[in-house]
């Protein structure tokens, strides 16, 4: 079987690569990635200044997934734009690496888009409307009309492709809602789901929470949150223009939890809570694993089950 994936008009190997934020704060990081055997691979949410982020412990892995509460730190837009445009420069044949974008307002992402427009910048940028983690700001997403303020002052001058990663959305109405506002752009695709906002784990022993940020409420991510970004997945797939595409993100450990993301209907596939604790030799276990499912069906190629989800 063949993993091979055509996404936004360019081919991957394999639809793998790391969720914004895990993996690929410092060149470093950024460098392993792209010398692994992801498919693609994307920066950490930047912001114009540099950010130190929250106060740790920040990040804290459990059996079953994660809890962090970051708090968005960054070594500043320039810092990645100099790198992806320097990847550029020196892998004219590859894929140049997703471009992640959180400004702290509205008129900061625009400013830091409108950098990204008038760059040498040809790759794929995201949009992330769904920090859960700095304090006293609540996720864009979850403010609809903001979200469509947004959209339409950026599809104003943007015209490189464009995704936004969202959060998690529980309740039939807002996904209908969201997406008849994504619907009226001409978006690249939406990556469902950023973590599930303000969780909250409890050390039995310490009696304690375990993570220092917002009285330790964070982010969940691992096999916690699969159902809901299986549910986020499908319900957008279903409801977008299809032209717009999926970014499944959220609960993938194994090759099955990825064949289910692919078969809900994503496109790319990216591995956060999972590459944190493994590191990037996951990727080479993941392609590995969905292969062989897609072996045992007798799947030559994604496209012949993407979005293929039986209903009862
Ligand atoms: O705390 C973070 O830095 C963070 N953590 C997340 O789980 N998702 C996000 O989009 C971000 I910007």
């Amino acid at each position: 079987a063949s993993l091979r994936t055509e996404f936004l008009g360019r081919q991957y190997e394999n639809p793998f690569m790391n969720a914004s934020g895990v993996h690929c704060l410092t060149i470093d990081e950024l460098e392993e990635l792209s010398n692994s055997k992801a498919g693609a691979f994307i920066t950490k949410s930047s912001t114009e200044v540099e950010r130190e982020g929250n106060p740790e412990p920040r990040y804290y892995s459990t059996p079953l997934g994660s809890i962090n509460s970051m708090g968005l730190p960054n070594r500043g837009f320039k810092y990645y734009l100099d790198y992806v445009l320097d990847y550029q420069d020196k892998h004219p044949a590859a894929n140049t690496p997703f471009f992640s974008v959180a400004g702290m307002s509205i008129d900061e992402n625009l400013k830091l888009l409108r950098a990204i427009q008038d760059s040498a910048f040809d790759g794929v940028t995201e949009l992330n409307l769904s920090c859960p983690n700095v304090p006293g700001k609540p996720q864009l997403a979850y403010d609809f009309e903001v979200t469509e303020e947004l959209l339409s002052k950026v599809f104003s001058f943007f015209k490189k492709p464009l995704g936004v990663k969202l959060p998690p959305y529980f309740d039939f109405a807002h996904f209908d809602t969201a997406a008849s506002i994504l619907n009226k752009f001409p978006l690249a695709y939406v990556n469902c789901i950023n973590s599930v906002g303000n969780g909250l784990y409890v050390d039995l022993e310490t009696e304690s929470v375990v993570i220092k940020p917002k009285n330790g409420f964070g982010g969940i991510g691992g096999e916690y949150v699969k159902p809901t970004a299986l549910a986020n997945v499908r319900g957008f797939y279903t409801r977008l223009n299809s032209s717009i595409k999926i970014i499944g993100t959220g609960g993938i450990r194994t090759g099955q939890d990825a064949f289910e993301h692919l078969l809900c209907g994503a496109t790319m596939l990216q591995v956060g809570t999972e590459l944190y604790e493994e590191g990037v030799s996951v990727f080479e276990r993941l392609l590995h694993e969905l292969e062989d499912i897609m072996n045992k069906k007798g799947y030559t190629s994604i496209d012949e089950f993407r979005g293929k989800l039986s209903s009862l």
